[in-house]
């Protein structure tokens, strides 16, 4: 049974906006990185599967239990985007309201509460009220609050985009620890970075629709980036180069001694041959070629280029 699975979901606000015809299988266990550009309605999207919202159409289950109902809110946990906790309790506080929300018993609060307000570093400003917390702290507090009914799936809607570099770090290798536990991780973010060494799937949205979803591993194999160090490089054989193969062909750095590195996508290890043997027929010294893997976040533009987005800024 999928952890999360829609069919044909949709929201459309009354301005016409929202999401359409989403279908997404997620497996336990499974991170799943929901991608697009500002607008594209990710956040939409969680808040149907989190119950915040009601679809006009379509259909949403978490572990077989409809979306919405007290049955599939007692599986999740989530950190919304835009958070905002009761600025008058202390940190703590807010963590024990979250845990008595969730039906957790005195013991277990008592026991759980420190141990995740000093895992999400937190700690020692627990007993701070929250109106004295910065930004990224109350973040942090907020990842505590989805953590402690110990979910069997997250959602987490740009979980680090008000923390320092430190506290991204920090967030990362906590995300990492709870996919290891088994936990299901729905993440919406515009950090490719993450995405990439944390998802096993993504799809990207663009105005509503998703546009492409796969696993990270085909996504990023596409179409390999090769980087070749040449020397007795002359702008003319470049220009050469791009009539006789068709090839995309770009200068990443050129030196005064005739050295350079050339990028190109290339289809296949065939193809590389090819052009290496294209080049040194023309002269050139090939001191080195190496394959490098699609960077997710080239894949997010490329796939975005030439089509129109709701582009809007946060
Ligand atoms: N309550 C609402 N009423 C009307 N329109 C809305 C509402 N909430 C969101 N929208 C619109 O629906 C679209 C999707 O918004 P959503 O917040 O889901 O996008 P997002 O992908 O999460 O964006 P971001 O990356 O900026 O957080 C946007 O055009 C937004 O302006």
């Amino acid at each position: 049974m999928n952890a999360i699975h829609t069919e044909a979901l949709t929201k459309r606000y009354s301005n016409g906006r929202g999401c359409s015809d989403v279908h997404i299988s997620v497996r336990e266990g499974e991170a799943f990185g929901f991608l697009g550009p500002n607008g594209a309605g990710k956040s939409t999207f969680v808040k149907m599967l989190v119950g915040l919202i009601f679809p006009t159409e379509g259909r949403a289950s978490l572990f077989g239990e409809p979306a919405g109902t007290v049955a599939a809110r007692r599986m999740l946990g989530y950190l919304p985007e835009l958070y905002r906790y009761q600025e008058w309790l202390t940190g703590e506080e807010v963590v024990r309201l979250h845990a008595k929300l969730v039906g957790l018993g005195r013991d277990e609060t008592n026991r759980r509460v420190p141990e995740l307000l000093e895992r999400v570093g937190i700690g020692l400003r627990s007993r701070d009220r929250v109106k004295n917390y910065s930004k990224g702290m109350q973040q942090r507090l907020g990842l505590a609050c989805a953590l402690v009914g110990d979910p069997r799936i997250l959602f987490l809607d740009e979980p680090s985009s008000a923390m320092d570099p430190i506290g991204r770090s920090e967030v990362r290798q906590l995300l990492h620890e709870l996919k290891a536990q088994g936990k299901t991780i729905f993440l919406n973010s515009h950090l490719m970075e993450d995405v990439e060494s944390l998802c096993d799937r993504v799809a990207l949205l663009n105005n509503g629709t998703v546009l492409q979803q796969g696993l990270v591993s085909d996504v990023l194999q596409q179409r390999p980036v090769w980087k070749l160090r040449i020397g007795g490089f002359a702008p003319a054989l470049l220009d050469w180069l791009r009539v006789e193969t068709g090839l995309e062909l770009r200068v990443v750095a050129a030196e005064s001694d005739g050295s350079a590195v050339l990028e190109a996508q290339l289809e296949s290890e065939e193809q590389a041959g090819w052009l290496h043997s294209l080049l040194i027929g023309q002269g050139a010294t090939l001191y080195e070629s190496t394959k490098s893997r699609t960077k997710l976040e080239e894949w997010f533009v490329t796939e975005l280029a030439g089509k129109s987005h709701r582009g809007e800024k946060l």
